[in-house]
């Protein structure tokens, strides 16, 4: 062993999926934990991070590689804390975390340097007395921060001057936005704040050599500001001083592949190590962080009215009972007169509906048959511009619409329910001299494209914009008169908690796009059941919805009160998923569970889950890894542990 004495032997995390270290060699006594390491594992060449970990008792010392190469780059404290705290809140290996944190350094490596600039213009608007407070309110707290304002009060422009304040001290700073319109559009409103050269985004979009200069020029200090997608957490910033979560109800800051985590939560989980600054900002939180500011926890910081002249919009609820014109039509009269008069003041209208395609269902009306993917259980959807059946799950796609029933070769097949394809071939026949354009998630789905339709939805080239939740979140356009919403009926699902809340956030959501500046706007909201009182309350009783929504959950024992782990199980052999299902049921010793039940099938494989209900503490998340481990699983098995869970499908 002698020979050994003087080389050190260091336990090094890799970028695989494991908790577990290895154990390494190296002639460098100096290394220390953060650094950053290339080795040789197997075959490949990985890159680790060197741990604070005692080394192991290796019984052949000799068989040990060397470390092969020391990088120039060190994780910070703060970050490894974030990295093993993040693993073990979502019950996930903490060398897939640390993946998410180097995937962009390895490849060919150009060095480019970027200038380091702290000093920064003046901000060019002065704020309002209550946005003055707000921001005192912000500069001072040294909990979490909910900035809770109505749409329109001014939040984006108010954390621009927290951000401002930070990187003038020389802090980084993080903003993470949910949407890539919304990114796009609050990227371009910060520029004109701190200059377009200050700002650099980060989403799926970036190249890998793009990414790489970005993450060398993060962990060197030289970035400031990043705007960017949730994996914009997993940065490794140098001196991160400030995360805004803007929009963070949003239900897309949940990951649902890979790692499966809520960026809102683990940018909470960051700020704490880090111990920064992080402000949530919404105008309708989330009944978690709704709970977190009542019981203390987070500091509430409210913006009550909106901005300068500029009025909350006028809400009117259409009975869609009473729409009897004798042709059918999914826009109501009163909707039409009030587009006909939005057009005639030369303003914008928005009609919002959350279905893409042309009609969500084919039936069959003699035997009620509904076109099914072959690889899902559920139902295909028509798309009239591309004549096709689509699954949104798998993206199976047929080009044959069948024109009989596979079950019992009817040729009476009926298209049935609505997409915002059939608004917009509806809105083409009734303002036939209409600028008008159709939005989803497809036409939107690159910076660039984003870009264009901002600039020209602010330089009013279109006068009526449909679209689906993407036009929902956080937009700015003057010009929007009118907002109308297609189906308002508060949607509630058996098997959502959430149901009734996200259908609460997204109507306030696309209320809050109209009338920004000077003129009060308008919002027509087409309903079948316009009496329900849970409509009604959303929209005009904030707070008694939300007290009453708070007692639902409580009294069922549900989140933001309770902790649920989802435990999603799949595989193409529905008897061996069973099997593997009961066996993990029989060995759930002092854990809640209800389950297992099967969920839809979805490419191919059945899923069957079991969800854990407890009290919130990280001791739940050991005992289910535990109790995962006791049962031996078939590899045909994939399963997968969803921490706070937001998807029931
Ligand atoms: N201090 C200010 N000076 C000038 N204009 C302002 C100021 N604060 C807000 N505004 C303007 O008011 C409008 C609404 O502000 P902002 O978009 O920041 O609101 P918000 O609360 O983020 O809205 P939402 O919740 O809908 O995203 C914007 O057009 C913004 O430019
Ligand atoms: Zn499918």
């Amino acid at each position: 062993m002698d020979q050994y004495n003087k080389i050190a032997l260091k336990q090094i995390l890799l970028p695989i999926r494991t908790t577990k270290t290895f154990s390494y060699l190296s002639q460098n006594d100096k290394l220390s934990e953060g650094d950053l390491v290339e080795v040789e594992f197997g075959k490949q060449n990985l890159i680790g991070m060197v741990t604070a970990q005692p080394a192991e008792d290796v019984k052949n010392p000799e068989k040990l590689k060397y470390i092969s190469k020391k990088l120039p780059y060190k994780f910070t404290n703060n970050f490894i804390n974030f990295i093993y705290k993040a693993s073990d809140y979502n019950i996930c290996e903490h060398g897939l975390v640390l993946k998410s944190c180097i995937a962009n350094l390895s490849g060919g490596s150009r060095d480019v340097e970027i200038e380091e600039e702290n000093l920064l213009p003046p901000i060019n608007t002065t704020l309002s007395q209550p946005q003055e407070n707000a921001l005192n309110s912000i500069l001072s707290s040294h909990n979490p921060i909910l900035l809770e304002g109505v749409t329109g009060s001014g939040k984006t422009e108010l954390y621009c001057y927290a951000i401002y304040e930070t990187i003038k001290n020389n802090g980084q700073a993080l903003i993470l936005l949910p949407e890539i319109i919304l990114a796009t559009q609050i990227s371009e409103r910060i520029a004109t704040i701190f200059g377009k050269e200050k700002i650099t985004n980060w989403h799926s979009g970036i190249s890998q050599a793009n990414k790489r200069i970005i993450w060398k020029n993060i962990i060197n200090g030289k970035i400031k500001l990043i705007i960017g997608a949730r994996s914009a957490l997993f940065l490794p910033f140098l001196n991160l001083k400030i995360i805004v979560v803007d929009e963070e109800h949003d239900t897309s800051f949940k990951q649902e592949e890979s790692i499966i985590y809520n960026a809102r939560d683990m940018a909470v989980l960051r700020a704490h190590e880090e111990k920064c600054k992080v402000i949530l900002s919404s105008a309708t939180p989330s009944l978690e962080s709704h709970l977190n500011a009542l019981s203390g926890k987070y500091s509430k910081v409210p913006l009550e009215k909106r901005f300068g002249k500029s009025k909350l919009p006028e809400i009117k609820i259409i009975d869609m009972r009473q729409n009897t014109s004798s042709r059918f039509s999914w826009i109501s009269n009163d909707l039409i007169s009030a587009i006909n008069e939005t057009l005639y003041i030369k303003k914008q209208s928005m009609l919002f509906l959350n279905r893409k395609g042309y009609a969500p269902l084919s039936v069959c009306l003699n035997c009620g048959y509904k076109e099914k993917c072959p690889n899902c259980s559920f139902s295909l959807a028509f798309y009239k511009s591309s004549n096709t059946l689509k699954c949104h799950y798998c993206n199976y796609c047929s080009n044959e619409k069948s024109t009989f029933c596979k079950h019992c070769s009817n040729i009476k097949i009926q298209l049935r329910g609505v997409g915002i394809e059939k608004i917009e071939e509806e809105a083409r026949i009734l303002f036939p001299s209409a600028r008008i354009i159709s939005l989803d998630s497809s036409t939107i789905s690159t910076h660039k494209k984003a870009q264009r339709l901002i600039a020209d939805i602010s330089e009013k080239k279109f006068d009526i914009i449909i679209g689906t939740q993407v036009i929902a979140k956080g937009l700015d356009f003057e010009s929007i008169h009118l907002v109308g919403i297609i189906q308002a009926d508060p949607y509630s699902h058996d098997c959502d908690i959430r149901g009734i809340e996200k259908s609460y956030q997204l109507l306030n959501q696309i209320s809050g796009r109209a009338g920004r500046k000077e003129q009060q706007g308008i919002v027509l909201m087409q309903s079948y059941n316009p009496t329900n009182p849970l409509l009604i309350k959303a929209l005009f009783n904030k707070e008694q919805f939300l007290e009453e929504e708070l007692n639902d959950r409580k009294e069922s024992y549900m989140p933001p009160f309770s902790r649920l782990i989802s435990i999603n199980a799949s595989a193409k052999n529905e008897e061996k998923l069973i099997n593997y299902m009961n066996e993990l049921r029989d060995a759930a010793q002092n854990i809640d569970i209800l389950g297992p039940s099967p969920t839809n099938r979805i490419r191919q494989r059945y899923r069957y889950r079991i969800i854990v209900q407890s009290t919130k503490g990280l001791s739940t998340q050991k005992s289910v890894k535990n109790w995962i481990n006791s049962v031996k699983k078939p590899s045909s098995i994939q399963l997968s542990i969803d921490v706070d869970p937001y998807n029931f499908l």
